[in-house]
């Protein structure tokens, strides 16, 4: 047995090439935790017509991106950077929900290094059902089918820790940078959308998120900053108000520049990439702003990996 700790990543995964988008969507679509299509018996053939109907418009965005996701690298990358700051005591896994590697080969990774002890991470800073509950309740499910006992520590959020707030607040900078100095800016944070159900059932998504953007705006006084929510995925009431409202929101009220923040997910992937780069772009050009920018995504930010590195040594602490 080892006496070193796995760190293992959860996120959410994404088509590694234009054939995995279908069964991607497909595995999107079964899991009730994200999405409550019919009754739990119908789930599977409703999931399957709507992977196959979704999936040609979703691939063209994809290809426009590079052919795949980037998700698996950068994260992959992310977990190299926080085994370099952690040392020896630690190895990094990464387990997706959706896509490779999945949760039941990242713990035969583990089992395989002879470790026992798991910190699970969870890389959805804000808690939500539908992610990190999604993430946490695959790997329950797999560790009891695995029959192996692994000594289990879950971080399932860190909305508020000072690090994650001062790794985004350097990207804002970074983004605020591309202005002219003189030039009256405003920042629009965009967050995944959710069923406006989920919160009325008690989920703290929202709450999370607003804490987010009132602790980084304690570090840019003065400047105006709005919330929106992008990314809807279906037929039903979804947080208010979306991206695209608020863009044309803003053009109304003669808004010149503004700086699109990411908020949500912790690296590029198809909603950075496609959603914010091509689609809004295209979109605020239209509608008249004279400068419009997304502020980078964290990937392996030093900062955002500190982060990481204290949640993990301050939940060996609380459980070692
Ligand atoms: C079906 C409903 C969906 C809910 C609810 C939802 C919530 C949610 N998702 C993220 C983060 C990501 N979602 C991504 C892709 C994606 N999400 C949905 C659906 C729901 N998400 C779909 C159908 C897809 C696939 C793309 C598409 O068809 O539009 C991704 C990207 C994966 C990648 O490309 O790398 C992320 C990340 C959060 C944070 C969230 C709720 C809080
Ligand atoms: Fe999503
Ligand atoms: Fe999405």
């Amino acid at each position: 047995m080892s006496d070193k700790a796995a760190v293992l990543l959860l996120q959410m995964g994404g088509p590694d090439s234009l054939d995995a988008v279908e069964p991607f969507l497909l595995n999107l679509f079964s899991d009730r935790d994200i999405i409550r299509i019919g009754p739990a018996f119908l789930q599977p053939f409703i999931a399957r017509l709507i992977a196959k109907r979704r999936s040609p418009s979703v691939e063209r965005k994809y290809e426009e991106i590079g052919g795949k996701s980037p998700i698996r690298e950068l994260t992959e990358s992310q977990a190299r950077a926080l085994e370099e700051v952690l040392g020896d005591g630690y190895r990094c896994f990464v387990a997706m929900r959706y896509w490779k590697p999945s949760t039941m080969e990242a713990l035969a990774a583990i089992r395989r290094e002879g470790i026992s002890r798991v910190i699970a991470l969870s890389l959805y800073p804000h808690y939500s059902r539908a992610t990190t509950g999604s993430s946490v309740n695959e790997l329950k499910r797999v560790l009891s089918q695995s029959g192996v006992q692994f000594q289990m520590t879950y971080v399932d959020r860190f909305f508020d820790h000072p690090l994650y707030i001062d790794a985004l607040a350097e990207k804002v900078q970074e983004g605020l940078d591309d202005f002219h100095p003189l030039a009256e800016v405003q920042i629009l944070f965009s967050a995944h959308s959710l069923p406006q159900s989920f919160i009325d059932e008690g989920d703290p998504y929202l709450d999370h998120i607003r804490e987010t953007v009132r602790l980084v705006m304690e570090r840019f006084e003065g400047v105006t900053h709005h919330l929106a929510f992008q990314s809807r995925a279906g037929p039903v009431k979804w947080l208010e108000p979306s991206t695209d409202e608020m863009l044309e929101h803003l053009a109304a009220h003669q808004v010149k520049n503004l700086l699109i923040v990411p908020l949500s997910f912790v690296s590029d992937h198809i909603e950075t990439l496609h959603e914010i780069d091509i689609e809004y772009a295209q979109e605020a050009h239209k509608l008249g702003y004279s400068r419009f920018r997304r502020s980078p995504s964290l990937n392996a930010s030093p900062t955002f990996i500190s982060c990481l590195a204290d949640l993990v040594r301050k939940a060996t602490e609380d459980h070692g």
